[in-house]
């Protein structure tokens, strides 16, 4: 039986309102999360390690009895090292490695300048002290998203680095593990969804507060973190995965169905869409969606997000189809075309954007280089991929000659009086040569 995916097309006359319903947040975050979200927060908030170990148990199904079990010493990570098999620790290392190096270019470097006048003027960038990194793994061990988010802040100098990882069932993830030593983690707690936010926002007993909270994470996550934003920092809104692929048409149809799973398989909220010129070509990722489904370990959650959240859209040209994709703003942009430098210049919004039909998103999540915890629902509109640059903070730095606090004291003492300052006023004055 073959499974229904929605398709549209940009010619129908009601595709604005099509397009708006399948990319609502609303629909993935519903009342309902927001409820529980916020009730867990609360209680984490005022409860501490106690609602901890109780929601831990409950949403994770382990039987904790205390902060004790669900912490993890550096001996045990540095064991998970050692144990790996060699194809494994190999393959991780290969990660690290460029993953550290393409990271390594986002460093950014305090800077100054000196007036005339001997004023100097710049900025110093400091890293943060504390930050809290999330790993996700209800559905899915995620070893790869350890070094995405520990090894950024290793890079910005981050003095000390809480990983939060949930364990369902109480099972732990060697690789998960092994990760966090090779990325010189400090301190692992097994907690996840909101309860693990709300811990590194506010503190409990056991877990320290954080300065900031990385990673991605479920729709409880990204909710809570959106819910804790303010008293914390956050990196970005990093939900459920998304893929958009933009196809000239041209590309072995197998190679986008499994482009297309390789978000979906994520979670049941992930969003997969393919975008394309040719009717005839997407009736071929139709069928080739249809052929290859039955083979995948994954396909449950791959129907269910297929059916609720994918969509096949024809559009009327590859210009089109561009403009789409802008307003879109996707998480993972594929050009699966020939040229895609050619395109490049007229993508605006897109989390990153794997160019040519041989790069596949799969290369993006593992070892590329370049960061997988991106901005979901839109928000790569206003938010860039998990870099250095969120682990940096960045101070002004002013430093008067007296020559040049008498000229500027003149100019800020003249703007001080239109704002009716006076204390501001005076203060410049004073130091205004006679
Ligand atoms: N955007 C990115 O950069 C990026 C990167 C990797 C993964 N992802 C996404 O991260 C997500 C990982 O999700 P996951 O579920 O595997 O792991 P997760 O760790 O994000 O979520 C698991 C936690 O969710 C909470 N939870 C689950 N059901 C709940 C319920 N009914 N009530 C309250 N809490 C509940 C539990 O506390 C559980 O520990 C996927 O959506 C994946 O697509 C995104
Ligand atoms: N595609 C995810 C980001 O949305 C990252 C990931 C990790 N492992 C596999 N995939
Ligand atoms: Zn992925």
């Amino acid at each position: 039986m073959s499974i229904s995916i929605r398709r549209l097309d940009t010619a129908q006359a009601d595709f604005d309102q099509q397009l708006e319903a399948l990319l609502a947040w609303e629909s993935v975050s519903d009342g309902k999360v927001n409820e529980i979200v916020n009730e867990v927060i609360a209680r984490v908030r005022a409860e501490g390690d106690t609602a901890l170990v109780e929601y831990t148990n409950r949403f994770d199904r382990t039987s904790a009895s205390s902060m004790q079990d669900l912490e993890l010493g550096q001996a045990r990570l540095q064991q998970a090292l050692n144990g790996l098999p060699a194809d494994q620790r190999a393959a991780l290392e290969k990660a690290a490695e460029r993953v550290r190096a393409y990271h390594e270019r986002q460093k950014g470097e305090s800077w100054q300048y000196t007036e005339a006048d001997g004023t100097m003027l710049g900025q110093q960038i400091t890293p943060m002290d504390r930050v809290g990194i999330y790993v996700p793994g209800g559905k899915a061990a995620y070893p790869s998203s350890v070094l995405m988010n520990a090894l950024p802040a290793h890079v910005a100098g981050v003095k000390e680095i809480i990983m939060v990882v949930p364990t369902p069932e109480g099972v732990l993830n060697e690789l998960v593990l092994a990760a966090a030593a090779l990325a010189g983690v400090d301190r692992v707690f097994t907690l996840g969804g909101a309860q693990a936010v709300a811990a590194l926002a506010y503190g409990t007993q056991t877990v320290p507060r954080v300065d900031k909270i990385v990673g991605p994470g479920n729709i409880f996550v990204a909710t809570a973190k959106r819910a804790v934003f303010g008293t914390v920092g956050i990196d970005m809104i990093a939900g459920p995965s998304e893929i958009l692929v933009l196809c000239d048409g041209l590309t072995d149809p197998d190679w986008v169905a499994m482009d297309l799973f390789s978000q979906a398989e994520h979670d049941e909220d992930a969003q997969s869409i393919l975008l394309c010129p040719d009717a005839d070509y997407i009736d071929q990722v139709e069928a080739s969606i249809n052929k290859l489904l039955p083979t995948m370990e994954r396909r449950e959650i791959i129907e269910i997000s297929l059916q609720n959240r994918a969509a096949l859209i024809k559009v009327a040209d590859m210009e089109q189809g561009t403009a789409l994709s802008n307003r879109i703003a996707p998480e993972h942009l594929e050009l699966s075309v020939a040229d895609p430098e050619a395109m490049l210049p007229q993508i605006h919004h897109a989390g990153a954007i794997f160019m040519g039909r041989y790069t596949a998103e799969a290369l993006g999540d593992y070892c590329a280089g370049p960061n997988h915890v991106l901005p979901t629902s839109g928000t790569a509109r206003f938010s860039s991929p998990l870099g250095v640059y969120d682990f940096q903070k960045r101070s002004s730095l002013i430093m008067f000659s007296a020559d040049g606090a008498s000229e500027m004291g003149k100019v800020a003492s003249v703007l001080a009086r239109g704002e009716s300052l006076t204390a501001h006023a005076r203060s410049a004055e004073y130091r205004i040569k006679d």
